[in-house]
């Protein structure tokens, strides 16, 4: 595994990416014979109206434009797990080069291929995803969705495989029948190899003769484990690696690195919390938050998928990315606009500012097993897929600091697990103490317990809420805490979308503002590679914790050794 030395992310992350900075490529100058892959995205001339369509919430009834054949777009999975700790798997996917297929026609279409269809990501999320954004007219008039993987499979066998994980959304179950045949006629099937270019060729003619004479768009999304992905790009070590060997295949803006969590309601509605609300972001900052929170738990185990986790752990898993990539929404300055460069230009800059992780300033735990009345609970070691004795954390707790002038001394606390007691992901901000307070005393002996908090519910049961004090009604004096509460289910009717709808609706369209850029994602590995190293250098044994407990007793030492309280556990709520 390469590790980043802090020298080595200086060299990664000094230079923002910015599209002027790019060597620019239009359909005149010979641009689709030098972009090598079987997909392309509209071009940034396009991108920019159908951003600014987007931002005046012009999402759907058939809103996606598609102007422009050119290039390539492919989602990758950088959610998690780069740099590997092992290094495995042999496969490689080599995409070959298409001829230039843009022949002026007016129409355009997009081809959607799902490379790793048979897999489990495949069947439960993209297929259900693309299907959502089907019946929201959201996908242009004319597209074609490709499953692709080794498996042997006929069209009519990857529809039922699909067919079985579709849902209507609510509002729209009346032609849901009819909407899953027109969809699933939509959907083909292609068997081969990653590293077969004969397949891919194979493949792209099958995309062509869908396409027909329209301008073509493709996206591919690389729904396939992380080592094919490695390999795929002749490379086996890292994330910096792996950065560099796609890009001799595929240019930045051809590559859109996935991270789920970006996708979610409430995530994106953190930037419009902050900067559209005149009372927030004047607080944002050292001089009013005491401390800010990042809270994933699960309460389930691996429960068979420990043979994938394994290799990983909870700190790939969920935190370097998922939990890292709000933080950089939450601490960043006001980006310039709300173009994706801009929004990405300030995640990197706040990510760079902040400290790599060292042994210190984490925790690690692993589940062990538990009996209730009724019912026993396996320990993660428990899994068949996981190799005996493992060393794996399944849960993490970490302190990072932001050496910025925002920020400087805020300690931010990321906890993740599994098989905890509840599942839940959240942002916790606890305010300041009120200095000089006239109600100290009526507010009881634990001030802490009294200062306001910011709570954004990612999930389950999204809402935000903000924990004030008030008075109790009544003759007397008496103070209460109670929350202003926006609950979105009792606030809007309408189901909020998968993460992975707005996210492949977004790759179709071009807008990448909620991917992740290379050099956000070298800075992102550069604060946990340090800690990562040395957890596995010095086999470093995880904390035990019950399954369905509250996680290792660590955790609360490390809140407490910056003058924290898990927010979740203190309130209960
Ligand atoms: N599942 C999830 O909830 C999430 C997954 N991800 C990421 O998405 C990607 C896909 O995940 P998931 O669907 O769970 O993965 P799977 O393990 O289900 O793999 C997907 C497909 O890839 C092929 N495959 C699997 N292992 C190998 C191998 N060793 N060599 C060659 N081909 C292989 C198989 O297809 P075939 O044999 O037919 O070729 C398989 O159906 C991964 O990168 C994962 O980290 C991210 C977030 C959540
Ligand atoms: O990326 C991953 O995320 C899921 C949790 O996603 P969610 O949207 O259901 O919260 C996690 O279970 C998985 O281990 C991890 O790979």
């Amino acid at each position: 595994m390469a590790a980043f030395s802090s020298a080595h992310r200086r060299s990664h992350a000094t230079t923002p990416y910015s599209p002027s900075s790019r060597p620019r490529l239009s359909p005149s100058d010979g641009g689709h014979h030098r972009r090598v892959a079987l997909s392309s995205i509209p071009s940034r001339l396009a991108l920019r109206a159908q951003s600014s369509s987007r931002l005046r919430g012009s999402r759907c009834a058939n809103a996606v434009r598609l102007h422009e054949g050119a290039g390539a777009a492919t989602i990758i999975p950088v959610e998690n797990k780069l740099p590997l700790k092992k290094s495995e798997g042999s496969l490689s996917l080599t995409l070959p080069k298409v001829e230039n297929i843009n022949i002026g026609e007016n129409e355009s279409t997009v081809s959607i291929t799902v490379v790793g269809a048979s897999g489990d990501l495949a069947k439960r999320k993209i297929f259900p995803a693309l299907f959502a954004l089907f019946c929201e007219d959201c996908l242009p008039k004319h597209f074609t969705i490709y499953g692709y993987a080794r498996s042997k499979m006929t069209d009519a066998e990857l529809r039922n495989m699909i067919s079985k994980s579709l849902t209507c959304r609510t509002h729209k179950r009346e032609n849901c029948e009819e909407k899953m045949d027109q969809f699933l006629k939509r959907c083909f099937y292609h068997s081969g190899h990653y590293d077969c270019l004969e397949n891919f060729a194979e493949l792209d003619k099958k995309l062509k003769l869908h396409e027909g004479r329209r301008i073509s768009n493709r996206l591919f999304y690389l729904s396939i484990p992380p080592n094919i992905f490695v390999d795929a790009v002749r490379c086996s070590k890292s994330s910096a690696a792996l950065t560099k060997a796609l890009k001799q295949y595929l240019e930045e803006n051809q590559i859109f690195r996935i991270d789920h969590y970006l996708g979610k309601e409430l995530v994106e509605n953190l930037s419009v919390l902050r900067f559209s609300n005149l009372i927030f972001e004047p607080l944002w900052s050292r001089n009013y938050i005491r401390n800010v929170q990042l809270i994933f738990s699960e309460d389930f185990g691996t429960e068979g998928r420990g043979g994938y986790f394994d290799s990983y752990g909870i700190i790939r898993d969920i935190m370097q990315n998922h939990l890292l990539q709000i933080l950089a929404l939450f601490a960043m300055e006001t980006p310039v606009s709300l173009d994706a460069e801009d929004i990405r230009n300030e995640k990197v800059k706040v990510l760079r500012c902040m400290k790599p992780l060292h042994l210190d300033d984490v925790v690690i735990g692993q589940y062990t097993s538990h009996n209730d009345r009724s019912t026993t609970y396996p320990a993660y070691t428990d899994d068949k897929t996981v190799p005996n004795g493992s060393l794996t954390p399944t849960f993490a707790a970490a302190a990072i600091f932001i050496n910025n002038a925002r920020w400087e001394g805020v300690p931010f606390l990321m906890k993740a697990g599994k098989a905890l007691q509840d599942r839940r992901a959240e942002i916790r901000v606890q305010f300041r103490h009120v200095p000089g307070n006239l109600y100290s005393q009526k507010l009881g002996t634990d001030l802490d317990q009294a200062t306001n908090e910011l709570v954004i519910r990612v999930q389950p049961d999204e809402a935000i809420y903000l924990m004030i004090n008030n008075k109790v009604p009544g003759l007397e004096m008496k103070l209460d805490h109670s929350n202003l509460n926006l609950h979105y289910a009792a606030r809007y009717s309408k189901e909020i979308p998968d993460a992975y709808e707005r996210l492949l609706l977004d790759a179709i369209e071009g807008e990448r503002r909620l991917f992740i850029r290379s050099d956000e994602l070298d800075a992102a590995w550069a604060i946990f590679t340090p800690v990562l190293k040395e957890i596995d250098e010095k086999n470093i044994v995880p904390e035990s914790y019950p399954y369905g407990s509250r996680g290792p007793a660590g955790a609360h030492r490390l809140a407490a050794r910056h003058n924290v309280k898990w927010g979740d556990l203190s309130t209960g709520q």
